[in-house]
């Protein structure tokens, strides 16, 4: 695949204080070295104080995005961020059914600001009929609890979710993120045969607006590159600890991630040069 050029594509909501959603996705890609393309679902009114209002855009025209990318530019992995009602959850099921290209589910259900990003009625249907097609599912511990139906609460709680994600709702693998537990970072892999642990340090920081988007998108531009599950997640981890670590200390609220924060790799961060 050397002298291809790769690309990707994110059908997802927008944020326009550019740390979460569609930009994050865009940004992380292209950091990536991915070509990076978008389908918008949702334009989102939000910053990192949170979401003002959100406007959905009609289904007919989110189908005339997708075709604009397909019949175009055939990418060489989707991913899907904020999908908020059924008939989203349908139509890309309808079109990525007999889809070969990897598939990255991050399902976002409610933003760190505490706003709803997902129709309540919705949760159940992204489950029954996009999980199947997912290459990787990514849920944080919230949203894993609501697929699986059980509370999470310990590592063991969080190997059993990710079994439930691949052997009854059909993801051919789950990363259960470990960003609102205790204690260290630790996302665990489920692949079907085994289980792999990525862990960091938690960093002490509230500037984690668009993490979870920001580390699904890393993982699908790596997927796009030809790189397997396994390699994909470490990578993807790399990227967001970076990310994290050296985040801008932009905005009133809880700052965006710094997608270049992996050229920053040991220099001090921001907040250590104030
Ligand atoms: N404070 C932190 N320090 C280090 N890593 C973190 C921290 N917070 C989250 N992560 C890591 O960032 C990645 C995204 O996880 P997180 O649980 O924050 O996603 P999320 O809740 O879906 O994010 P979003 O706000 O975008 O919905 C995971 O790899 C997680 O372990
Ligand atoms: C559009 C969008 N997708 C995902 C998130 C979750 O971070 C967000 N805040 N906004």
């Amino acid at each position: 695949m050397s002298n291809q050029i790769v690309s990707a594509v994110t059908i997802a909501g927008t944020d326009p204080s550019g740390g979460a959603g569609i930009q994050a996705d865009l940004k992380t890609f292209q950091e990536r070295e991915v070509y990076g393309m978008s389908v918008i679902t949702s334009v989102v009114a939000q910053n990192t104080k949170g979401v003002k209002a959100v406007e959905h855009l009609p289904i007919d025209f989110i189908e005339k995005q997708f075709d604009a990318v397909w019949e175009d530019i055939t990418p060489h992995a989707v991913k899907t961020g904020m999908i908020a009602t059924i008939e989203m959850m349908e139509l890309i099921a309808k079109k990525l059914t007999n889809s070969k290209i990897p598939f990255v589910i991050d399902p976002v259900m409610i933003a760190k600001s505490g706003d709803p990003l997902m129709e309540e009625k919705s949760r159940e249907v992204i489950r029954d009929i996009l999980l199947p097609l997912a290459t990787v599912v990514t849920p944080n511990v919230p949203e894993a609890e609501f697929l699986v139906g059980f509370s999470i609460n310990s590592q063991k709680d969080t190997e059993k979710a990710a079994k439930v994600l691949v052997h009854q709702l059909g993801a051919k693998a789950a990363v259960v993120k470990g960003g609102h537990l205790d204690g260290d970072a630790k996302d665990v892999l489920y692949d079907g045969a085994q289980f792999d642990y990525f862990s960091t340090k938690r960093i002490d920081t509230p500037h984690t607006h668009g993490t979870g988007c920001t580390f699904s998108a890393a993982i699908t531009a790596e997927l796009a590159k030809g790189k397997s599950i396994n390699e994909a997640v470490g990578l993807g981890k790399e990227f967001i600890t970076d990310a994290i670590q050296h985040s801008l200390l932009l905005g009133k609220g809880n700052g965006p991630t710094n997608h270049w924060g992996y050229r920053l790799k040991g220099l001090p961060n921001r907040g250590e040069m104030e």
